[in-house]
């Protein structure tokens, strides 16, 4: 795997990437700033401690934790080809990554996923990027969003199950934090692909929508465009890092998002004599790190100064939702493969019969009082009673229909039967007169008790 030192530092970063300048590594805890409220468990001001006990040095702690441990970092970047995502990424490092790209082989044969480690100071981070190639590019793209959405599942079911297990000290979390979506830069509206594919990805991971090349429209253009993709973001209830838990970092997103972001990987000297990475054109200079220019300085800083911990935390309450609606799943399959034999309390050591009478009450003890429950209750028990009367009904009108069947059919085979022993001995007395050559007098009273017998079934 490559180890990239230091990404380009220029003057104008004005944070470079490091868990020391993260608020939530520096950030006092301040257990004595709290504003007053009632309290049942007293305060110690600091002077009333004999002795100093070390809360202060805490955040000092988790930095050196942090700093031990490293990071684990997943980007996807979703978008069509073309919209300058490698050369994002690169601008984002500073570095060439595709030359030191290390492609692993994923489950998924429609995902490429590469994996980088990115060492700053002593702070080592892992990063992970996948995209899909081809993304929008088919016949139908009505389901492109699918294999992104199948990866970032994968790992959740991965992580879920691994947390299941008896030993989980070799626990590997390969969930992903963000999801960079990339949107061709128009200024008309946003296609219905990318629609359906923020609206799936945002349910799942922290999305970021990004204005993809975005030195292609003019100030007003962009300006209209974002306004635009705002509101069909919030018409269609997409949200944008939405489960992050901090109001104060989710204004700041929102305030810039959707990011207008500009790559490129030249340096040029500006109208400072600076050398500065910018896209260089007859009219003049976009220059990426310039906040008049474009928002990728924004972004950098959610996605690596600032707010790479809250994006990484985020993703547990992601993660949580996810596994909400897989166990309760699981539960309800597994109740309803109990329901057939009916639930003992007795017997109840997974509780899923405690589960099923919990079900059972639950939308009656949430929205009806107890007499409207009983009168559903007798309702339902009088439907029940119905419908078995008229089955049984139904069944002994069928039952007595095929029994007068069977006796018209007894009647019908003994009349036949009547019949052929008649036939019978009108045969064999014909056989006696003529083996005889007596009288037809002689010959039927001879043959008379054959008949008789024959007829009466003796
Ligand atoms: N004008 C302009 N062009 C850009 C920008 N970023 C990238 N490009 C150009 O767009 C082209 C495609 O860039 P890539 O970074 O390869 O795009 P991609 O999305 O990774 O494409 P795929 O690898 O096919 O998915 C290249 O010629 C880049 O030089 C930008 O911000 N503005």
């Amino acid at each position: 795997m490559p180890v990239l030192s230091s990404p380009i530092k220029t003057e104008t970063s004005p944070r470079p990437f490091s868990p020391s300048n993260n608020p939530f590594l520096t950030k006092s805890p301040a257990p004595y700033s709290r504003p007053a409220s009632k309290r049942l468990i007293p305060r110690l001001e600091p002077d009333e401690v004999s002795a100093k006990v070390g809360l202060a040095s805490l955040p000092v702690q988790h930095e050196r934790m942090c700093n031990r441990k490293g990071a684990k970092f997943t980007m996807i970047l979703a978008g069509c080809s073309g919209t300058g995502k490698s050369t994002f990424l690169n601008t984002l490092f500073g570095v060439p990554l595709d030359e030191h790209k290390e492609e692993t082989s994923s489950i998924f044969f429609d995902i490429r996923e590469r994996k980088y480690e990115l060492t700053e100071g002593n702070f080592d981070l892992q990063l992970t990027t996948v995209d899909v190639p081809g993304f929008g590019a088919k016949m139908d793209n009505q389901y492109s969003w699918m294999p992104i959405v199948k990866y970032i599942d994968h790992y959740f079911r991965r992580y879920m199950l691994q947390e299941e297990q008896p030993d989980r000290s070799k626990l590997e979390d390969n969930r992903v934090h963000v999801c960079l979506y990339f949107i061709q830069p128009s200024n008309t509206s946003l296609s219905a692909l990318d629609l359906e594919s923020m609206k799936e990805i945002s349910k799942r991971v922290n999305l970021i929508p990004v204005v993809a090349r975005s030195d292609t429209l003019n100030r007003d253009e962009l300006m209209e465009f974002k306004n635009t993709i705002n509101k069909t973001l919030a018409a269609f209830d997409i949200g944008v890092c939405k489960f992050i838990s901090d109001q104060e970092v989710i204004d700041k997103i929102h305030l810039v998002s959707p990011y207008a972001v500009v790559g490129s990987n030249a340096t040029f000297e500006n109208s400072e004599g600076k050398l500065v990475r910018a896209r260089k054109y007859h009219w003049g200079m976009v220059e990426i790190e310039n906040p008049e220019h474009c928002d990728f300085l924004a972004l950098r800083e959610i996605l690596m100064s600032e707010h790479m911990l809250d994006l990484i935390q985020s993703t547990e309450a992601h993660y949580n939702a996810y596994r909400r609606l897989c166990l309760r799943d699981r539960l309800e399959r597994a109740a309803d493969n109990a329901f057939r034999q009916p639930p003992s309390l007795d017997d109840d050591e997974d509780g899923l019969a405690s589960y099923l009478l919990y079900k059972k009450s639950l939308p009656w003890s949430t929205i009806m009082s107890q007499d409207d429950v009983d009168a559903e209750d007798a309702q339902l028990s009088n439907e029940v009673r119905k419908n078995l009367e008229e089955y049984v009904r139904k069944t002994e009108l069928s039952i007595k229909e095929w029994r007068q069947s069977l006796v018209r059919k007894q009647a019908e085979f003994n009349e036949d039967l009547k019949s052929i022993h008649i036939r019978i001995s009108e045969l064999r007395n014909e056989c006696h007169r003529l083996k005889n050559g007596g009288s037809k007098e002689s010959d039927q009273d001879a043959a008379s008790p054959i008949l008789k017998n024959e007829y009466l079934g003796e």
